[in-house]
């Protein structure tokens, strides 16, 4: 078997006397969907955060394609060969959805310098191989700001894409969206990892996302892990029956938290 894409050990953080995260351990292999979910405040993105180098942690250690993380910043865990989606999409609304790839693509190539005088052809053709692969071919040169929302995380997906990731980090790709597009949502990004070999770790709120769509599923309870199986395995773990009673179903349908 290959070596996991991800290896994460004893990860914890605490902000003064709160344990965010305690002591998580786990490893997401190759083309797997993974999902991490659980209550506000379990912990979900502030485990995240320290995946994607963006706070630092108390302790543990997070391999990445087999590359201890520590003390690396943002930037150099996405060159590593990870991708990102965030809850708040980020894209220029005056320049057209090509160009908005165009420009993570320089950003890629390091090649930012030539922003200015842009003519619009740099890495076009890249740049409408990945709006195909998320369906947006024909919105190439519609300005991003005109876009439906849905449209805009398909863009997002497309330009978390331009590094060529082995690892897509997802923080709650579906927040915001209605529920029959979150569901083609994540059922484009598995088809797309899958098709390429992509590991993916996702937050969600949305049940009806993860249980459809997650290989495996990890449960966060106030800063640990309570539960981690597949769909089957979680659903009827009474841990987490017990953990979202109240708060919604772990059968789909409702959101969770
Ligand atoms: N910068 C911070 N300073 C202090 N406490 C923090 C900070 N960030 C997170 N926390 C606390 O850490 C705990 C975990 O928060 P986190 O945001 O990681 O949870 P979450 O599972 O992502 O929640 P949600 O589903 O609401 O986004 C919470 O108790 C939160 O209040």
């Amino acid at each position: 078997m290959s070596a996991p894409i991800l290896e994460v050990e004893k990860l914890s953080k605490s902000y003064g006397g709160v344990h965010a995260v305690r002591g998580v351990s786990f490893t997401l292999a190759a083309g797997e969907i993974l999902a991490l979910i659980g209550p506000n405040g379990a912990g979900k993105s502030t485990c995240f955060n320290m995946l994607n180098g963006q706070i630092g942690r108390d302790t543990g250690s997070v391999k990445i394609l087999g590359r201890d993380t520590t003390g690396l910043r943002p930037r150099e865990i996405w060159r590593l060969g990870v991708g990102r989606t965030f809850q708040i999409t980020a894209t220029y609304p005056s320049m057209t959805v090509r160009e908005n790839v165009q420009v993570a693509l320089l950003s890629h190539h390091r090649e930012l310098g030539r922003l200015f005088g842009f003519a619009g052809a740099r890495h076009r053709a890249e740049a409408d191989r990945l709006l195909g692969l998320v369906g947006m071919r024909d919105l190439a040169e519609r300005p991003c700001g005109e876009l439906a929302y849905g449209d805009l995380k398909r863009l997002e997906l497309a330009i978390a894409l331009v590094n060529e990731p082995k690892l897509l980090l997802m923080d709650e790709p579906t927040a915001g969206m209605a529920p029959r597009e979150r569901v083609a949502l994540m059922r484009l990004t598995a088809t797309i990892a899958r098709e390429q070999s992509i590991g993916v770790l996702f937050t969600e709120h949305d049940m009806d996302v993860v249980f459809e769509h997650a290989d495996r599923i990890m449960v966060l309870n106030r800063g640990s892990l309570i539960a981690g199986g597949t769909p089957a395995e979680v659903r009827n773990n009474p841990d987490v029956k017990a953990v979202y009673l109240g708060e919604g179903s772990v059968y789909g349908g409702e959101a969770a938290a």
